[in-house]
């Protein structure tokens, strides 16, 4: 099985996996342990159109801070106490990143990392890309470490060099967490009053959801 990673352009056909650690990958896990669908919408004003004939929560965020009129931020400790049928997400990357990607789509971060790459392993053919969201066009550091962890539990198949990279990043845990909490997305997001979102985004392997987008809607793969 060949291994890739890449930067906000998904190019396989196959399975990719979208990692945004901070924090719509993380939200969006946490979300589905009590909220069975969940639409990503790109804008905030197709969000709120479509709520209404869904009856569904609205969560969200640009910049980071909570979209004025949703129900929770793009925070998964926020998240966690919502339960229903249905959610509506708007991300600054995250959700857009997921609209490109052509093949087989699963979300990827720190809290399902184990899950995730077994699952993609699983279904794959030939080929899982772990795509980096980042922020905005640029690289994150949070998205690249959160891919390493995601790739380590692939790394008896054909890695690519940037694949190798990210998975060697990620041997020092100490040094990973000091590093994300240092990143200019958990800066920000301490700023707005998320620094527990944070905190939660870094636990490995809490959860064993694989969120799959398929449709425009995001399920649990099963
Ligand atoms: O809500 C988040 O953590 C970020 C905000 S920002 O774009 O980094 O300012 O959005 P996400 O789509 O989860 O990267
Ligand atoms: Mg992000």
């Amino acid at each position: 099985m060949q291994v890739s990673l890449s930067f906000e352009r998904s190019l396989s056909k196959d399975v990719a996996i979208m990692v945004d650690v901070l924090r719509a990958s993380t939200t969006i896990t946490v979300a589905l342990e009590k909220i069975p669908n969940i639409i990503p919408t790109l804008e905030i004003e197709e969000a709120l159109a479509l709520a209404p004939e869904h009856q569904a929560f609205l969560a969200g965020e640009r910049g980071g801070a909570t979209i004025e009129g949703f129900d929770v931020g793009n925070s998964p400790l926020e998240i966690q106490e919502l339960e229903g049928e249905t959610l509506i997400i708007t991300t600054s990357n995250g959700t857009r990143i997921l609209e490109g990607i052509r093949g087989r789509a699963m979300i990827g971060s720190f809290i399902n990392a184990r899950a995730v790459a077994n699952k993609a392993l699983q279904v794959a053919t030939d080929h899982v890309e772990v795509v980096m969201a980042g922020v905005r066009g640029n690289f994150a550091i949070e998205d690249f470490l959160g891919a390493g962890e995601i790739i380590s539990h692939l790394q008896d198949e054909e890695l690519d060099e940037m694949a190798q990279a990210a998975c060697l990043a990620i041997e020092n845990q100490e040094k990973v967490d000091q590093a994300v909490k240092g990143s200019r997305s958990a800066q920000n997001l301490k700023k707005l009053g998320f620094g527990k979102d944070v905190e939660f985004c870094l636990q490995r392997d809490k959860s064993q959801l694989v969120p799959e987008f398929k449709d425009g809607l995001i399920r649990i793969l099963e």
